[in-house]
């Protein structure tokens, strides 16, 4: 793979996208704008890419320690190319948003600040930068429902948006487990530097089993049964992750768990706001 393709991480990007997909699907139930859609995939892959180009600029030097085969720390990607991409990106998505409205392009805004803060500072608070990850990301699932602005889009859309705000908090949560004696080294606070693993392991627990718990109610929200259907590996991994190791090790493979889970669930929402005369 390309290694400008690696710095952006374009697994995630895609991802993003996806998110974007399923907000718009479950916004708009199944009824499409080409330009909206369009627009709105494009947007939050650009703004996304960015994100994760600036990251790495500002986190050259702990993974020239911890992720020493990345681009930038290797050498294969220069500094100032990676800074070029990261703006380039960001400004080009922001720009696009326009075509969707003032609304959409504040969100646009909002999110492309919010990332490159998260690179340059929040990242290494701790809290206020999990929280960064998690809203950005529920994000990507509520610009698909901005970007269709029609109808019910926004009593719909917010389902799937807090949902993926509670998983990826609590992945957040178990990438600084997972984390800890590097962070420790280098003084991030993180949940898991600050309190201990244990306890960041039950704040962790905590908001995920939350997260379980209320996952049912889209059934009662009009969702179809397609969307039990797949909640049932949704649950398997989520558990998966939950009941993992108490240790740093342990976070590690949880984080692996939930980005299953993630997509997973993009899945289940997707098929799930199919109509049903789409499926009868
Ligand atoms: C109850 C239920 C069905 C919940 C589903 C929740 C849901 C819809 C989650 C989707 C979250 C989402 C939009 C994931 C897309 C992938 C992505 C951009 C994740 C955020 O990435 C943060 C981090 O950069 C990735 O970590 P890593 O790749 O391990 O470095
Ligand atoms: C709503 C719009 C327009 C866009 C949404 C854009 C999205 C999906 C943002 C959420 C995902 C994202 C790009 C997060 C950026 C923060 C980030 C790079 C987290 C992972 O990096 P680190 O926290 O440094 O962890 P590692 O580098 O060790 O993986
Ligand atoms: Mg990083």
């Amino acid at each position: 793979m390309s290694s400008y393709l690696k710095l952006v991480r374009i697994h995630n990007v895609v991802g993003a996208a996806l998110g974007d997909f399923t907000g718009y699907v479950v916004a708009s139930e199944w009824r499409f704008d080409i330009k909206s859609i369009i627009l709105s995939i494009l947007i939050v892959a650009l703004v996304a890419a960015g994100g994760y180009a600036i990251n790495d600029v500002y986190d050259i030097e702990i993974d020239k320690i911890n992720k020493p085969d990345r681009p930038l720390p290797s050498g294969k990607i220069k500094l100032k190319n990676a800074v070029i991409l990261s703006y380039a990106t960001m400004i080009i998505g922001v720009f696009l948003s326009i075509f969707l409205g003032y609304i959409q392009f504040l969100i646009a805004l909002i999110t492309a600040v919010l990332l490159f803060y998260y690179a340059k500072s929040l990242k290494r608070q701790g809290l206020p930068g999990n929280l960064v990850v998690a809203l950005t990301t529920a994000f990507s699932i509520f610009y698909g429902g901005v970007a269709f602005f029609q109808g019910s889009w926004l009593e719909r859309v917010i389902i799937p948006t807090v949902y993926s705000f509670l998983l990826t908090l609590g992945r957040e949560f178990v990438k600084g487990i997972e984390d800890y004696e590097g962070d420790k080294t280098y003084n991030v606070k993180t949940l898991a530097t600050t309190l201990g693993i244990k306890n960041a392991w039950k704040i962790s627990r905590i908001v995920l089993i939350s997260m379980l718990i209320i996952s049912p109610l889209p059934l009662l929200l009009g969702f179809n049964v397609f969307y039990i259907i797949i909640l049932i590996p949704f649950f398997y991994f989520t558990l998966r992750a939950i009941l993992s190791e108490t240790t740093s090790k342990g976070g590690g493979y949880a984080r692996g768990f939930l980005k299953v889970s993630a997509f997973l669930g993009m899945i289940a929402f997707i098929i799930g706001s199919l109509p049903i005369y789409i499926l009868v």
